[in-house]
């Protein structure tokens, strides 16, 4: 895994990261495709529209189809046919969000599937082993994704029960072909993540992820923990911050050095007709759009705005036709990737800060 700087303003930075299967560009976004697929579209698409990293996740993959089956493709690039980068989260949080969470021991978690109410165990050791002999690109290691809120006493062993997992998850590496990205937790309270991350910096890792947040703290709240962590991350290593965000919070983020972003937003919202435009967000459904034949956002040159009317899709989404969830999505993702390849192109002119400024007003004048 190779790392490079190519132009930075301020805490921003644009880089160029290498993987296994590949390279993308930082700052940049990764669409979710938990189960192995990003819901509703083709991975022909998603690369079309310039994304090289994906997303899935050890929690459901090993429930379905398990790492016998994945193991007997190959490995999970050909088990799915997605030839580019693949990062997988370790389940850490589905445990927590998706699974009935029987037990978190000093071992490791206990949990019974959502899928058939089996009782399962995850250590730090398996799930870095079931990633490397899946073969993704990058492995986040199994944490406890501090719930929100949290008591100063809670986050503290938590979060230094994550630190001792840590350390055996690196010790549990066989290859260098899987990237092992550790995650700062330490809730919302700064000595906690200072001690977190100045711990963890200590741990031969590849990257470093912000966990923790976006689980409901107030906005304000997740703002500052990220200014204080990302910076004091280490400069040569990617940056990334679990499960954000918005437009807005991906272009605060960014300001504060950090360079990958993974939400389901742009997905899960565009299956219920919320539309991300230039001008902020719009919802499908209004009747307001019953005649409005103008595409969902003038300024997108995705395929849906060049092809489609708010009114069409209005009446797709009304009729609950498969195509509103494609044509949404298309746009979503499409929006997503040009902001973010607008973001990597201001830090390389050197404007970011006017671009982020622009950019903000227009969302936000609506
Ligand atoms: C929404 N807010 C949010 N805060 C989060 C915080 C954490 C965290 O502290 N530790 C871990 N391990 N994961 C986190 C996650 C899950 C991201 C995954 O969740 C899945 O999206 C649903 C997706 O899996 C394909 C993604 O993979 C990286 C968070 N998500
Ligand atoms: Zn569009």
């Amino acid at each position: 895994m190779k790392f490079r700087i190519l132009a930075q303003e301020g805490f921003a930075r644009s880089a160029s990261f290498m993987g296994t299967h590949g390279q993308t560009e930082t700052p940049c976004f990764m669409p979710v495709g938990t189960l192995g697929a990003v819901k509703g579209l083709t991975w022909e698409q998603v690369k079309g529209m310039g994304y090289s990293l994906v997303l899935a996740n050890v929690y459901h993959l090993y429930l379905r189809p398990g790492l016998e089956v994945i193991e007997a493709a190959g490995g999970l690039h050909s088990f799915i046919g997605w030839n580019g980068l693949i990062l997988t989260d370790s389940g850490g949080f589905q445990v927590f969000s998706l699974g009935r969470l029987m037990k978190i021991k000093e071992e490791g978690i206990e949990f019974r599937s959502h899928v058939d109410g089996s009782k399962h165990f995850f250590s730090p050791e398996f799930v870095v082993e079931f990633e490397e002999r899946i073969g993704v690109d990058i492995g986040m290691v199994l944490d406890e994704c501090t719930p929100y809120p949290a008591t100063y006493e809670y986050a503290k062993h938590s979060m230094e029960r994550t630190l001792r997992w840590a350390k055996r998850s690196i010790e549990a590496r066989t290859t260098d072909k899987t990237a092992l990205f550790g995650i700062v937790q330490g809730g919302v309270y700064e000595d906690l993540r200072l001690k977190c991350v100045e711990e963890l910096v200590k741990l031969p890792f590849d990257g470093f992820a912000i966990g923790g947040l976006s689980v409901g703290e107030p906005k304000e709240e997740m703002y500052r923990i990220t200014r204080l962590v990302a910076p004091k991350l280490p400069p040569d290593k990617p940056r990334y911050l679990m499960g954000v965000g918005t437009p807005e919070d991906i272009l605060e983020a960014v300001e504060a050095g950090v360079d990958m972003f993974d939400c389901v937003m742009p997905t899960r919202n565009a299956r219920n007709g919320t539309l991300f435009t230039s001008r902020g967000k719009i919802n499908i459904k209004a009747a307001k759009y019953r005649k409005d034949f103008s595409p969902p956002d003038p300024e997108c040159d995705c395929y849906t705005c060049r092809n489609f009317s708010k009114a069409y899709l209005r009446h797709l989404y009304a009729s609950g036709e498969m195509n509103a969830s494609i044509l949404n999505t298309i746009h979503n993702l499409h929006f997503y990737a040009k902001l973010m390849e607008r973001i990597r192109e201001a830090i390389k002119g050197g404007y970011f800060t006017e671009f982020k400024r622009e950019f903000l007003a227009k969302y936000r004048g609506g």
